[in-house]
């Protein structure tokens, strides 16, 4: 079972529209392995209609794990006590084998980087060299110079001799720069906690969205989609199949405004008791400047229908675009304030460097990264990680 994030209450929140946020959140950094067969026996006929790659999960009514609660009208709550999330028994074997999906998919990026240390001495021309790469990898100006000025004085400190060491040593420096990233998606603050996800057309929101729709569905998350997107009949179409795959419930509407959609699901969402509401909207570049517009109505929508949403305001960006997402990252961060990234497509791009600049130049967390169209293939970000699957 999934449980990348997982929630305990202290006690059970009053009735009424203003909870005490007494839920405390313990997010587990990793996600446990994707089962290998369903957890439950399931309806054939949802079975049959579930791709190969995909496990049938229950209906997303299956009650939320809460911990034993105080009494409603209990004056003195005592204060939740954290307890360190139940942490699955170490999965090692699916780890490791995303670890090889992971430097699988930055084999070209890596393979340039690995060439700076195949020769016998630590001069000026290995820097050089390893200058080049990381440029060409996407890493930028900025984080180029902050990983050569940290890598030279870890050598120096190290009293390296190496090469070979030195490529160890960039490891080192490439998880520390990439550390602020990481940071696990909460959920169970808020009833519902509010998502909204944006970015250019097919960076892979709604895949995306989908993926993370069974993942809290696996995790006894009751979940509700948005369809805010309410031009593209495709992109409703491919929502609405991501629902039913995961038994989740969907508010769509055909040629509507996105922003009144959004507040019906939003309101729905508290309504129904949903833990999240997931938020899908259409694609756009940042310099369409109406549709940015747009974006910051629906957002501005989110905190009529709840006033501490939304929770989170995720931007899916494609890792093979280099450069061209870190400035995705700035302009939608500068537009809307953004909580999180999704950085997909990461399989077979050169330009995985592109994490190092985000750390460097916008260090907004990296919920989850993306090696590829399965469900399994988008997982938790890790920084030292994804540097040794870059490096090592
Ligand atoms: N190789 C690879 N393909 C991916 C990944 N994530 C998504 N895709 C594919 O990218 C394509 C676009 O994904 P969508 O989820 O439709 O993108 P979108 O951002 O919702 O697109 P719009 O609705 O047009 O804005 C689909 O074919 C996905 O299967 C990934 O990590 N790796």
């Amino acid at each position: 079972m999934f449980s990348f994030f997982k929630k305990k209450f202290g006690a059970a929140p009053p009735p009424t529209s203003a909870p005490e946020p007494v839920p405390v959140v313990v997010p587990v950094p990793a996600l446990a392995p994707i089962p290998a067969a369903p957890p439950d026996p399931v309806p054939a006929q949802v079975a049959a209609a579930v791709p190969p790659e995909l496990v049938p999960v229950p209906p997303a009514s299956v009650p939320v794990e809460r911990a034993p609660s105080a009494s409603h009208d209990a004056v003195e709550v005592p204060a939740p006590v954290p307890v360190p999330a139940v942490a699955p028994a170490p999965a090692l074997e699916p780890r490791r084998s995303w670890m090889e999906k992971l430097r699988q998919g930055l084999r070209k990026t890596s393979s340039s980087i690995a060439q700076v240390f195949t020769g016998t001495r630590i001069d000026d021309a290995l820097y050089e060299e390893l200058e080049a790469a990381l440029l060409m990898a996407d890493a930028g100006v900025k984080a180029t110079e902050f990983l050569l000025e940290d890598l030279k004085r870890r050598v120096k400190e190290t009293k390296t001799t190496e090469p070979q060491a030195v490529r160890g040593l960039l490891v080192e420096s490439l998880a520390a720069l990439l550390k602020p990233l990481e940071k696990s998606l909460a959920v169970g603050v808020h009833t519902p906690t509010v998502m909204m996800v944006v970015g250019v057309n097919g960076a892979g929101k709604t895949t995306s969205i989908g993926k993370l729709t069974r993942h809290l569905a696996e995790a006894n998350q009751k979940v509700l989609l948005a369809a805010a997107d309410t031009f593209r009949a495709a992109a409703r179409e491919q929502l609405s199949v991501w629902a039913d795959r995961t038994q989740v419930e969907i508010v769509s509407q055909e040629g509507g405004d996105p922003a009144s959609v959004t507040f019906d699901a939003v309101n729905a969402g508290r309504a129904r008791a949903c833990d999240v509401v997931l938020a899908d909207t259409a694609g756009r570049l940042p310099t369409q400047l109406h549709l940015m517009e747009e974006l910051k109505k629906i957002k501005r929508v989110i905190t009529k229908a709840q006033a501490d949403a939304p929770h989170e305001v995720l931007l899916v960006v494609d890792g093979n675009t280099g450069q061209n997402a870190l400035s995705q990252v700035k302009s939608f961060d500068d537009a809307l304030g953004l909580t999180g990234l999704i950085v997909t497509k990461l399989d077979g791009t050169a330009k995985g460097g592109v994490l190092a600049a985000i750390a460097r130049e916008r260090a907004i967390p990296v919920y989850f990264i993306g090696v590829g169209e399965k469900l399994e293939d988008l997982q938790t970000f890790n920084a030292r990680e994804f540097a040794q699957a870059l490096l090592e």
